[in-house]
């Protein structure tokens, strides 16, 4: 948009949900009275209708311009207020209670922009262009505010939303409801007045550059491929053209007509459960404020068939990951037949999801919706638009998406070509939107690695990790085992410690997460499987540690992305074995070099550097993790052992056969070969007495109640003076621990 009058709602300032109406705000002139200044709603202050002069007949978008004399805007740091004209003697002490009923005019406060009832998604981006110049001519007519109907966000019995999550992910947004901040950045986008006003109740005052550059392309009705590094945003950059569509075609219905059953609108594919569930919090929170706003219906694998088959009869968007999504799809004529009018199909995390595992359930969801699509008859494509979403491209994808079209993709059945051949773009060249070839990883993200033996790894992540204490710290490891290890390792290190792993049930994956992110647990910790790489978005995590290298330059990538988000500060530490450094440091300045050459810069090597850690203190803390590690093994030793247990005792049944475990035992312990000295060390752990037991918990107890001497007394001691006060003190945080009482070791 131009800078002429802009055409929707009211972007300035505090935007206000309810007025759609231009409005003017003239300032109060000083006076010399004492005045009581209160902060006042702005659909509480006395608007009075402008008459326009004859000559602005076709009313150049002023139709309904409003001013309202005696207020006072102030600005308090980013945030616009609204000050009343209401002066008054300081010692009245009476309370300002808004403007009365009887001087604002309520209906005309809250009318609202009318909006085409055709939606802007079943037509052809020439078409869509046309249509909004028109628009942006066309006097916006006022209609009559219905009362308040809003759709219920929805909640199902035990409190939890939809998506399954509660809604603590997003508490942060949802928090800045009531304020409401300036975002006039956004108005270029020529976004409607509900999405500005949602956005500045969400406190988001500008655009993200993928938002400002993807976003005018949805909306012009074009295909997109959106590549932006971690963290930048990218999910708002699809739905907020998502929801604009949708208020455009329904945003006007009544309750009544918005309860009876229409097409679904978007279809978004997500790689992981979790990611399908935050994109659904995320979207829910920016509808939230408003009076309208599109069902949405979470699926994913975990959670019950039938309900997410209800939910889905009458869900605008949908959310799932292709497995499950198939499931329910296939099951289903009904809704297989409703997905032929989609607008939207978003592919979020692209490369991952139209790779691992997920092929062929992404393909027959491909191809039945393809089957089933509307064609725009005039232009003989489809009318849905096709949004491909990543912070990286696999190798050749990225071309292949956007440089060769539709014509230079091969017809192997398994191939990548295929699927995305797949995909079936309404134009023949998606637009490609990179806005930071220049680096995929976040710009504040600071990163390094400690070597450290492979045994030790168990050691130095616990010093880390007291190294960088009260910090959200979320680190990965490549096996599911190795998450069951070290959740228990930790915890009995007194760390707080949460488990995420594929093989849990998806109550469990979505509690750890919400434990993890709660903002109660600041410093909480979650030990995760590559399954929380890609999209979370989880605030405040200051520190991801890879305990495990990275699989891929990609998943390097997505772990370190988890912090640094949207502007923030944060550091990813690699933990590497001699053996692993080289390795290590090549696939992360590749990772760089990738970034430097796409941006025509410094061709020279990144070189990843090693963290200074004192190895003395490291070795100080050994005490603590050998005693934790025994205690730990005990007792997974002992739950495997029922596993092991059940299993050989089910079998046995099965056969007939008694069972003895004692006698199965001694003849596994027959056997030679791989995994004995480990079972033997099984054995052990399991061996230990409850008093035994015991004895090694209390004896790590009386360790952790001692601090750790990081260095002061060698430093100072030998500088010749000891400031023993501070240090008994500990306020100079010479020590590592949370406990009084000095460790001098
Ligand atoms: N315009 C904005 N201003 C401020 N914060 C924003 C804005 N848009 C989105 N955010 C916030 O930025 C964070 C990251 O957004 P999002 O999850 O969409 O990132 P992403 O680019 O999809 O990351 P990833 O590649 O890791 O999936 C979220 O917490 C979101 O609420």
């Amino acid at each position: 948009m131009g800078s002429g009058p802009k055409k929707r709602g009211a972007p300035s300032a505090a935007a206000n949900s309810g007025s759609k109406k231009r409005q003017k705000i003239k300032p109060v002139p000083t006076t010399e009275k004492k005045a009581v200044t209160v902060a006042v709603a702005v659909d509480a202050l006395p608007w009075n209708e402008v008459k326009l002069p004859e000559m602005f007949d076709d009313a150049e978008g002023f139709f309904g311009l409003e001013e309202v004399e005696g207020v006072e805007v102030v600005r308090e740091g980013t945030n616009l207020k609204f000050v009343s004209a209401k002066t008054t003697k300081v010692d009245d002490e009476e309370e300002f209670e808004g403007f009365g009923d009887d001087t604002v005019d309520t209906e005309t406060a809250s009318e609202k922009l009318d909006k085409t009832s055709n939606p802007t998604a079943t037509q052809t981006p020439k078409e869509k262009q046309e249509k909004k110049s028109k628009k942006d001519k066309k006097t916006k007519k006022a209609k009559k505010e219905k009362p308040q109907t809003k759709t219920p966000l929805k909640e199902d019995e035990d409190g939890v939303g939809s998506s399954g999550l509660k809604p603590n992910v997003f508490e942060a947004l949802v928090q800045q409801e009531d304020e409401g901040i300036d975002v006039t950045a956004w108005s270029e986008l020529d976004v409607s007045g509900n999405i500005l006003s949602a956005l500045s109740k969400l406190g988001f005052a500008k655009p993200t550059l993928i938002q400002s550059t993807a976003i005018p392309e949805i909306l012009a009705g074009h295909d997109v491929v959106g590549k932006a590094s971690t963290g930048s945003g990218k999910t708002l950059a699809f739905a907020i053209p998502i929801v604009e569509s949708w208020l455009d075609q329904y945003g006007e219905l009544d309750d009544d007509e918005l309860k009876t059953s229409r097409p679904p609108t978007a279809l978004i594919l997500s790689p992981t459960r979790e990611l399908a569930h935050q994109l659904t919090e995320h979207i829910t929170a920016l509808c939230k404020s408003m009076e309208k706003s599109p069902w949405i219906a979470t699926v994913t694998g975990g959670l019950s068939v039938q309900k997410q088959q209800r939910q889905l009869s009458k869900a605008d968007i949908i959310i799932g990951t292709p497995g499950r999504l198939w499931e329910v799809m296939s099951s289903s004529v009904e809704l297989s037949t409703s997905m032929k009018s989609i607008k939207f199909l978003v592919v979020d995390e692209a490369d991952r999801l139209l790779t691992d595992g997920h092929f062929k359930e992404a393909e027959e969801i491909l191809t039945a919706l393809d089957r089933q699509q509307d064609i725009d008859q005039e232009d003989n494509i489809p009318t849905r638009q096709t949004l491909i979403f990543s912070a990286t491209f696999a190798k050749g994808l990225q071309q292949k998406l956007v440089g060769k079209g539709k014509q230079g993709l091969l017809d192997d059945k398994e191939s990548m070509e295929y699927l995305l051949k797949k995909l079936n773009f309404r134009e023949d060249k998606p637009k490609f939107v990179d806005v930071n070839p220049i680096s995929q990883m976040a710009e504040g993200l600071t990163e390094g690695l400690v070597e450290c033996a492979g045994t030790e790894k168990d050691l130095y992540l616990y010093s880390l990790l007291l190294y960088h204490p009260n910090q959200r710290t979320l680190i990965f490891t490549n096996s599911v085992h190795s998450v069951h290890r070290l959740t228990p390792l930790l915890q009995a290190l007194n760390i707080p410690v949460y488990a995420l792993h594929s093989h849990m049930i998806q109550k469990a994956r979505l509690r750890s997460i919400e434990r993890f992110s709660s903002p109660k647990s600041p410093g909480s910790i979650l030990v995760a499987t590559d399954v929380a790489a890609r999209g979370l978005d989880i605030g405040g995590v200051q520190l991801v540690i890879h305990y495990h290298l990275p699989r891929s330059a990609d998943m390097y990538v997505h772990r370190s992305g988890r912090t640094a988000r949207a502007e923030a500060l944060g550091s990813s530490i690699v933990l590497c074995a001699p053996e692993e450094v080289v390795g290590m440091r090549r696939l992360v300045a590749k990772v760089h070099a990738q970034n430097a050459v796409a941006g025509g810069g410094n061709k020279s090597k990144y070189y990843m550097r090693s963290l200074d850690i004192d190895r003395k203190v490291v070795a100080r803390l050994k005490p603590r993790v050998t005693l934790a590690k025994k205690i730990a093994d005990s007792s997974l030793a002992k739950e495997k052992k029922g596993h092991d247990d059940d299993w050989v005792r089910n079998a046995a049944e099965e056969l007939g056969v008694d069972y003895d475990s004692e006698e199965f035992e001694a003849a596994g312990g027959q056997r030679k070969g791989r995994g004995t000295g480990r079972k033997l060390k099984e054995k052990e752990a399991r061996a230990l007495t409850k008093n035994e037991l015991g004895a090694l918990r209390s004896e790590l107890k009386s360790l952790l109640a001692q601090r750790v001497n990081v260095g002061v007394s060698e430093r100072y001691l030998t500088a010749g003076s000891v400031d023993v006060n501070e240090l008994l003190k500990g306020t100079k945080g010479e020590f590592l621990g949370q406990v009084d009482g000095i460790g001098m070791e």
